[in-house]
Formats: C-alpha cells, sequence, structure tokens
C-alpha cells in the first residue's frame, strides 16, 4: 500500500446502532488516514464506546460498512479483525496479577501464535521461545525495568503500559485505545502521551479520550460527535472553535 497522504486505513461509511427503539449511533461517516494519530471525542452518552464496539464488533452494526485495509469488515466475527490487524487495547482486567510483567507479554505473544486459545500451560521452554519478542515490547513502552515485577504490584499508569504491550503483542497496524488516560495520575499522563506518540511510528491509532489537553497535543485530526452523529471533524484548532461543538459541551455541563 502507498504511503500518501489520502491513504484511508479504515473507512466507516453511515454507520449506525439501535438499541431497540434508541439511536445510539446514526449515520457516522469517519475516515481515518494511515499512520496518524486520530481522536473520537464527544460529551457524556455522544456515542463513542458504541462507535468502538462497532469497530471491534462487540457489537454489530444495524446498518453501515467498516472497510478496514481495503476490506469490508462489517459482517466479520471480532477474532478476524483483530487478526486483521485491528485491535483495541485491552483492559487491565484482562492482565493477569500474579504472573510477572515479562510473562503477561509473553502469554499474549503466544496467544497470537496459538489463537485465541489459553493453552499457555505448557512447557516452560516454549514460553521462553517467546521472550525476545516479550523483551522488545517491554522496553518499546518502558517496562523493562519491571520485567519480573507481578503485574497486580504494579502502579496504576505503569498497568496501562503493560496493558499496551499485551496489544502489541497481537501485532497492531492500527490500534483503538480507549480513554487511555483515564484514571491517570498527573504525573503518568505525560509519560503516556510520550508513549502513544512513539506507538503510531508504523501504527495508525484511533482514541477515544475525555482530556482534551491530551487530545490537543497527539491527535493528528478529530472527530466530534453528539447524540450519536459527527458533529464536526478536523483539527484541535478547527473543531474547538466550532460552536457547535462549545455548545455540545456546555450543554451536558463539560464548559
Ligand atoms: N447496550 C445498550 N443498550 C441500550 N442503550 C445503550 C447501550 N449501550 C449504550 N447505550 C446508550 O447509547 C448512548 C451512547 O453511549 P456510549 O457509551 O456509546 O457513549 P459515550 O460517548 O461512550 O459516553 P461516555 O463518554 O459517557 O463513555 C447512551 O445514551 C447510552 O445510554
Amino acid at each position: 500500500m502507498s504511503s500518501n497522504r489520502d491513504d484511508i486505513i479504515l473507512n466507516v461509511d453511515k454507520l449506525s446502532k439501535r438499541f431497540g427503539g434508541f439511536a445510539a449511533v446514526t449515520g457516522v461517516d469517519l475516515k481515518v488516514r494511515r499512520g496518524s494519530i486520530h481522536a473520537l471525542i464527544g460529551p457524556n452518552g455522544a456515542g463513542k464506546t458504541t462507535c468502538f464496539n462497532l469497530l471491534t464488533k462487540f457489537l454489530q452494526p444495524t446498518s453501515g460498512t467498516i472497510v478496514f485495509d481495503g476490506r469490508d469488515i462489517t459482517r466479520l466475527p471480532a477474532a478476524e479483525i483483530a487478526q486483521l490487524g485491528l485491535v483495541r487495547s485491552f483492559q487491565i482486567s484482562a492482565v493477569f496479577p500474579r504472573l510477572t510483567v515479562l510473562e503477561n507479554v509473553r502469554v499474549a505473544i503466544q496467544r497470537r501464535q496459538r489463537g485465541d486459545s489459553f493453552d499457555f500451560w505448557r512447557s516452560e521452554r516454549s514460553l521462553h521461545a517467546y521472550d525476545l519478542e516479550a523483551w522488545e515490547r517491554l522496553s518499546e513502552v518502558g517496562l523493562s525495568d519491571y520485567a519480573h515485577v507481578p503485574a497486580g504490584e504494579l502502579p496504576y499508569g505503569r498497568k496501562r503500559a503493560l496493558e499496551i504491550a499485551t496489544t502489541l503483542a497481537l501485532d497492531p497496524q492500527m490500534l483503538l485505545l480507549d480513554e487511555p488516560m483515564a484514571g491517570m495520575a498527573h504525573e503518568d499522563v505525560g509519560r503516556i502521551s510520550a508513549l502513544i506518540r512513539s506507538l503510531s511510528a508504523g501504527r495508525t491509532i484511533l482514541m477515544v479520550e475525555h482530556n482534551l489537553s491530551v487530545v490537543a497535543e497527539l491527535s493528528d485530526r478529530i472527530t466530534v460527535l453528539a447524540r450519536g452523529q459527527v458533529l464536526a471533524e478536523g483539527s484541535y484548532d478547527e473543531v474547538s472553535k466550532d460552536p457547535r461543538v462549545i455548545d455540545a459541551y456546555i450543554g451536558v455541563g463539560h464548559g
């Protein structure tokens, strides 16, 4: 694939999701350029999480199409989408607290190699085969010094970094990050921002994030949702000056 500026890795067309009579997402168009950091923002209840769930097929769309890397994935199951390289960061609950940081990443790599099964109670020797790659992932997210610490003992910010390392173990072309700064202490925000920036080298990132200064700093492009629809799209400067965006945020008390 070429990597010119118009190279769209994710092309979402008129995506909609209804829950019974309630339209959570309506006619959303979204184009994400390969290699960019794209943010999806909007006030509470705007439909951001539902969009993520539709993209990764945790939910089936009511209508619309999703094309990833030139392929229509609208009807594919979640596991196949991950295999194609569109991967959502795991939740912290997916980290095994008693396993060390290194072991967690090793298990994630093994799951990629063996498919989505948990038959990791194999020989120690077969697990060590994944060590080299696991160390690389840890170094990529700045966790090398924590390799032998049980995951459950990591501070919160480092747990998010581990969660990202286990996601990288799936070798994604495109990462969906669901509120990467949620619950983060102030001192962790800068470090995770730098991490996201470094991850974007050679990958595409789509993130839902409430911290607007992080969105401003990191994003090449921003799509603003409100009431399940696209309200505005552009650079941070453009969307933050848009009166409709300001109204939508103030309307639900964000200010
Ligand atoms: N499974 C469901 N059944 C019914 N309604 C739902 C369901 N999931 C989400 N909704 C509704 O869809 C709307 C969009 O919710 P969603 O969680 O996608 O918003 P959001 O932008 O992610 O909000 P937040 O920023 O608060 O996380 C909300 O009104 C929500 O109540």
